[in-house]
């Protein structure tokens, strides 16, 4: 049977993140080995050009998926009947600065592109907002995308989720694949709370087979909070591959369900689950199926973790105030 092929719009195609990115959703990892796809990839300008030279590459490795790129730099032509949007076209920060500084740099590009999905997009539009910092960023984009449901926006916690498994199977001599039900609380940010207290390795609880505290308070979190920066000191360039393959998971995951007995970390609009206050944009265990997504709910949540959601929850709120006086939202 043909399928249809499936628009996927990539911003900032022709930068680090866009070259590790269009190959795995060319090839199919994004969506699925069985499903085509069409790419629209919006740049500036300046970045056409090389954005021309990544298209030349992906011809020239004949996709059997691939199903035609289309190269801009208007975003209403990019997000033309786009089923999937992966924002990805910001500044990156450097050493020495935090994500929250980028706002002003990089917030006025996601009122545009909120308003082009809002008017161009197809129906079943779902959008991964990558770009830093990338909750709010994603908050600004939905806010000028009144006619799209407001879940359809997500923010990219998935690094941060992948980077706490590795961690934690690290440090208790483990796979990646035994460990289970992680989660990223809050903002992609410094103060995002990765939560091991339901988190389970090999069947048992993880916090409970770690049982140091102080490994978890000083150790775990500032490492897997901290990562971004390390990789930017190491590399002199934040990441870039790593952050291309959770953005390939998030969408993957969303669209394709989570395991039985398993969940994930996505950046959601609040429902006010867990008293994280609706509307703002904040990472939730969740599980996805048939191309929909649910707040794991029940969880009990302990005094270490209730102090650490509520600061970078408290963050957020900042953050959205922040653009509320630029007039972004
Ligand atoms: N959420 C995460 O986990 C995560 C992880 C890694 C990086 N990031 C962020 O992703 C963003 C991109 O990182 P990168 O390393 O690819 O940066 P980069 O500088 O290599 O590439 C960015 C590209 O975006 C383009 N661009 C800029 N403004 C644009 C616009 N308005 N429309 C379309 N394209 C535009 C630039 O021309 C450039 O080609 C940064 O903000 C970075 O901080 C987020
Ligand atoms: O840390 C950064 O600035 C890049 C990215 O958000 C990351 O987490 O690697």
């Amino acid at each position: 049977m043909t399928r249809t092929p499936v628009t996927v719009t990539v911003t900032g195609a022709a930068g680090q993140i866009g070259y590790a990115l269009l190959f795995r959703i060319a090839s199919g990892q994004l969506l699925g080995a069985d499903v085509p796809v069409k790419l629209n990839l919006l740049e500036i300008p300046q970045g056409l050009k090389a954005a021309e030279g990544t298209a030349m590459e992906l011809d020239d490795c004949a996709f059997p998926l691939l199903r035609g790129i289309e190269i801009t730099d208007s975003a209403d032509k990019a997000f033309d009947g786009a089923n999937v949007a992966l924002l990805v076209g910001a500044r990156p920060r450097t050493a020495g600065m935090e994500r929250g500084d980028l706002l002003s740099a990089n917030g006025g590009i996601f009122g545009p592109q909120g308003k082009a999905i809002n008017d161009n997009a197809a129906d079943d539009i779902k959008v991964l907002v990558v770009g830093n910092p990338a909750n709010t960023n994603a908050l600004i984009a939905q806010q000028h995308a009144p006619d799209v449901p407001a879940d359809r926006f997500t923010a990219m916690t998935r690094l941060d989720h992948n980077r706490a498994i590795a961690q934690l199977a690290k440090k208790l001599g483990v796979t990646v694949e035994d460990v289970k039900k992680l989660t990223i609380w809050g903002n992609h940010s410094a103060t995002q709370y990765p939560d091991i207290f339901h988190a389970e390795v090999a069947g048992k609880n993880a916090a409970e087979a770690v049982n140091d505290e102080k490994w978890l308070a000083e150790d775990f979190i500032p490492t897997v909070a901290k990562r971004g920066a390390a990789i930017i000191e190491a590399r002199g360039a934040s990441s870039a591959a790593s952050a291309a393959n959770a953005a390939v998971d998030h969408v993957h995951t969303w669209v394709n369900g989570t395991a039985e007995g398993d969940w994930t970390s996505m950046g959601i609009v609040s429902d006010g689950s867990y008293g994280v206050p609706e509307g703002i944009i904040s990472s939730f265990p969740v599980t996805t199926r048939d191309g929909r997504f649910e707040i794991v709910q029940g969880l009990e949540i302990n005094d270490f973790s209730r102090s650490r959601i509520d600061a970078s929850v408290h963050e957020l709120i900042e953050e959205r105030d922040a653009v509320r006086s630029l007039g972004l939202i």
